[in-house]
């Protein structure tokens, strides 16, 4: 691969530990890593790309979604439930998804997320009916070409065991922790640099044993993998919790193992005082998803306290049938807005939540070597057009959360351009999206 210059962005925000801010900046890549970051520099024989009229950022993390749910946005009976509910209608639609729909909705929420500025994200895929796997996520991801922490999902307490989803929906615990452990021997990669970790994710408190919580945190640390999961989304959540497991979310998730620097839990809405407290010392991380929370009534996350109080916070789009858009730009404006309205106009600026979306996310999802730009950070780079309509008449180009576009002009992952002029170059869109329609239209 040859060197890559990206020259002249009118600002770079680097997210570095020094917060530097560089004016009509200059980027060489090389090998996928970047190897110097300042104005005027020399790169023989790189490509080079004029970044002028542009703002320069690291890709955005994206620290939760459901890819397979692209498949089911705006589903009629499941648009004004509360969660419970919202699951309960979609369950008995999901099942009847295979490896094609997991593979081609894949490529709709990785293409929709790389064009919203995304290099790296997480997908939490829970449910594999009809012989899907989480291989067919990870095929999809390699395509697009994102930086990818698929996590291996599961159900396991069907309804008839008082469990939310139904019964043809859960797994045998076994063949899940040999599933877990058939994808992360086939496809982790601990190295600095990795496209591919795999995690461990039973899907929630109140879809799970407690037994398979407490044998996926042995499991995870044995392999040395993170650890994911749904925790305190919302009041019916911790209702669950405190009926059936005679403790609040956090209570369950400390007992079973469920702390630490290796492990995030989504949501997060109604964690108490004392909860954020645990997650603080504990280096515990969090998936803020607030479109998602705001569609689905959940509340506002605690966000402000969170922070303030230390603990590790990224943001996820959360899946798209709940969202229902897969556009991590917008879902940093909206963790801004959210925490205003919760906490008064200054409770959020948008560099803090762009910081959140870049290097909070890769935090969470223990990637030191993304989310920054800096000599030796991976090369995960984000371009956007400041000439557009959106900036116009704006008096601060670093406030692009308040006023820019919402999707990229270019993006490279790994120093490979994923995007470039606003158009994906690695899959071929509209094949994908018209693959997409007819199942859509299949299932519906
Ligand atoms: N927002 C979501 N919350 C969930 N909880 C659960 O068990 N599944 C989900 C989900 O798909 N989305």
């Amino acid at each position: 691969m040859p060197d890559l210059l990206i020259r002249n962005a009118d600002l770079c925000l680097t997210m570095d530990d020094e917060g530097r801010e560089i004016a009509g900046c200059d980027i060489l890549v090389r090998g996928g890593v970047i190897a110097q970051v300042g104005p005027g520099l020399v790169g023989e024989r790189a490509e080079i790309v004029d970044a002028s009229g542009c703002l320069l950022t690291p890709g955005l993390v994206n620290t939760h979604h459901h890819l397979y749910q692209t498949l089911t946005r705006a589903v009629p009976g499941a648009q004004d439930a509360l969660l419970f509910g919202w699951l309960r209608t979609l369950y008995p639609i999901w099942a009847r998804f295979g490896p094609e729909e997991m593979h081609v909705s894949a490529l709709v929420g990785l293409s929709e997320l790389a064009l919203s500025g995304c290099s790296l994200t997480s997908d939490h895929l829970y449910l594999f009916p009809n012989g899907a796997r989480l291989d067919d996520t990870i095929a999809a991801a390699q395509e697009v070409g994102l930086r990818f922490h698929p996590t291996r999902g599961a159900m396991s307490i069907g309804q008839s065991q008082g469990g939310l989803p139904p019964d043809v929906l859960v797994e045998a615990e076994g063949s899940i922790l040999d599933d877990c452990i058939r994808v992360i021997d086939t496809f982790h990669d601990p190295r600095e640099g990795a496209m591919v970790r795999v995690g461990v994710a039973p899907c929630s408190p109140f879809s799970v044993s407690r037994e398979l919580m407490r044998d996926a945190a042995l499991l995870a640390r044995d392999k040395g993998v993170m650890l994911h999961t749904h925790l305190a989304e919302n009041n019916e959540d911790v209702a669950y919790s405190l009926e059936r497991f005679g403790c609040r979310p956090g209570q369950y998730a400390e007992d079973l193992g469920w702390t630490g620097a290796d492990v995030w839990h989504a949501h997060c809405v109604k964690l108490d005082e004392g909860e954020i407290g645990l997650f603080a010392r504990s280096r515990t991380g969090v998936a803020h998803c607030p479109c998602s929370n705001c569609r689905l009534g959940s509340g506002i996350a605690p966000v402000r306290a969170m922070r303030d109080a230390g603990v590790k916070v990224g943001l996820g789009v959360d899946g798209s049938a709940s969202n229902d858009l897969g556009n991590l730009a917008h879902e940093a404006r909206q963790a801004m807005l959210l925490q205003r309205v919760a906490q008064g106009a200054d409770a959020m600026s948008a560099r803090e939540a762009l910081w959140i979306a870049t290097r909070g996310g890769a935090e969470v999802l223990g990637r030191p070597d993304c989310g920054c730009i800096a000599p030796g950070a991976r090369a995960d780079l984000a371009l956007w057009d400041m000439s557009g309509i959106e900036a116009a008449g704006s008096w601060d180009r670093t406030a692009l959360l308040l006023a820019g576009p919402s999707r990229v002009r270019d993006l490279w992952v790994e120093g490979r351009r994923v995007v470039a002029d606003g158009r994906l170059i690695t899959v071929d869109l509209p094949a994908i999206l018209r693959r997409q329609g007819l199942l859509a239209r299949k299932l519906a």
